[in-house]
């Protein structure tokens, strides 16, 4: 392993060398230089200013982006059209500059509210309503190898763009290697209120229960927050650290534009697509985990032959499988039930997979899928509208979704669940539970606790 030092004089000889290789001059459009990293890396740290992380254990991969070289925002029930015009328009001319023939690319995030209409109060630090952001460096660590990219838009004057990275260099590089962090003690956190509180969310689930009753809905997914307050600020690094450790099998995602973050652990892809295939989950239908093993096990086998939680799960699959129909030339018959096993819960787990007709991107992907009725309801607009009038809280960017986009605008996003919106000392935390006939109340409010735990738990690490 290289010392930082030398590898950050390396690294920065690497960007002397090879910068002259950018396009530099076109009018418009961007250029992405890669350089070559010699090892994983098992740390992104946390620097000042805008960045986001992904992290998944099980896979070995992790990619993160710091800094801004392109951003568009879009809101409204047009979001994703809109975004998508402005930017393949931006992206059409993206250069890649591949020295070190690393095989990696230059990557942009997607990210969106739940809902497309902005919340009547926005607080100056939410995230906007949808994103497409190019990070102006990035790092990308894949099967053992790994790579900083540095992006800008272009035209660029060359001798003014090598010294603006070569201190990114100067700034990130000596942090890269640092050994991943230890968990503190774990610490007290002070739970504060729950919006809605138990009784509030009864009536609203009973709510639920007589749309369902008249026909006006199927299911509907209600949510609520509960605050936590530690007694020192969190520490976003070691937070990650223990996402990572403790639910190895899901996505660790870091988002921050502003002052606050939307940290998430989810374990649930909206979809993945690469070229040509698609691969969507259907995740509905929850239990919780029991420390003794034949618990457990009765627990599974009771979840996997619950009709309540088998017919949440199914109405799940319906949609999914209905709007991938709408852009593929082929799919194949749902994979599941099958049981997804976290931590603290587990879950109805179904996967649909298919063939993509051509010139469908992430774009087209999200607004055919997004949201599914594991996190709104079903009928889709009906749910909406019922949520937007009777859900006692703004969901921001829970529910939402985000993921990492190719320069070619294909991807991956992730459902944006098991999450918390965290500012210095304090955490918003966000779970919901899917109402369909027969839920009851308590054991959804129940189901919200275990889903609650995954974030609360890290946080004590924090
Ligand atoms: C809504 C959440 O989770 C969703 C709802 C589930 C359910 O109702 O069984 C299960 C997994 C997720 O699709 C959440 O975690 O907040």
């Amino acid at each position: 392993m290289l010392a930082p030092l030398k590898a950050l004089e390396q690294l920065q000889a690497r960007l002397r060398e090879t910068i002259s290789a950018l396009p530099l001059d076109q009018p418009d459009g961007f250029a992405s230089l890669i350089l070559e990293w010699p090892h994983a890396l098992n740390t992104a740290p946390d620097l000042a200013g805008p960045q986001f992380h992904f992290a998944h254990n099980h896979r070995g991969e992790r990619r993160a982006g710091y800094g801004i070289a392109g951003e568009w925002l879009a809101e409204g029930p047009e979001r994703l059209p809109r975004l998508r015009a402005a930017v393949t328009r931006a992206t059409a001319n993206w250069q890649q500059i591949d020295p070190d023939e690393t095989g990696f690319s230059g990557f942009g995030l997607l990210g969106l509210a739940a809902s497309p209409h902005p919340p009547l109060h926005a607080d100056q630090d939410d995230l906007p309503n949808a994103l497409f952001w190019l990070p102006e460096l990035a790092l990308c660590s894949r099967s053992g190898q790994a790579a900083l990219i540095l992006t800008t838009p272009l035209p660029a004057q060359a001798d003014a763009l090598l010294s603006r990275w070569t201190a990114r260099l100067d700034q990130v590089v000596p942090l890269l290697d640092q050994p991943a962090l230890d968990p503190l003690t774990p610490a007290h956190l002070e739970r504060g209120a729950s919006e809605p509180d138990r009784e509030i969310w009864r009536d609203l689930v009973f709510a639920a229960l007589d749309e369902i009753d008249q026909e006006r809905l199927e299911k509907v997914v209600v949510c609520r927050r509960l605050r936590l307050e530690g007694h020192r600020r969190f520490d976003l690094a070691r937070l990650n650290a223990a996402l990572t450790y403790l639910f190895p099998s899901c996505q660790v995602i870091q988002i921050r534009r502003n002052r606050s973050s939307f940290v998430a652990a989810t374990p649930e892809r909206l979809f993945t697509q690469y070229r040509d295939r698609i691969e969507a989950d259907a995740i509905a239908g929850t239990a919780c985990r029991a420390d003794d093993a034949e618990r457990d096990a009765e627990i599974t086998k009771g979840l996997c032959a619950c009709e309540k939680n088998l017919r949440e799960h199914q109405v799940v699959v319906d949609a999914v499988t209905d709007g991938l129909r709408q852009c593929s030339r082929h799919l194949e018959p749902a994979d599941g039930p099958r049981i997804l096993q976290l931590n603290n819960a587990q879950h109805l787990w179904s996967v649909v997979r298919g063939q993509l007709l051509p010139g469908v991107d992430v774009f087209r992907l999200a607004e055919l899928l997004h949201p599914t009725p594991a996190t709104n309801g079903q009928p889709r607009q009906v749910a909406r509208d019922w949520l937007r009038r009777n859900e006692p809280l703004e969901r921001g960017w829970y529910t939402g979704v985000a993921g990492i986009v190719e320069p070619d605008l294909t991807g991956e996003l992730w459902v944006l669940l098991r999450c918390a919106r965290i500012d210095d000392r304090i955490a918003d935390l966000y779970a919901g539970a899917g109402i369909v006939a027969g839920s009851d109340p308590s054991s959804e409010w129940q189901e919200t606790e275990h889903k609650l735990a995954a974030m609360a738990t890290a946080l004590q690490f924090a």
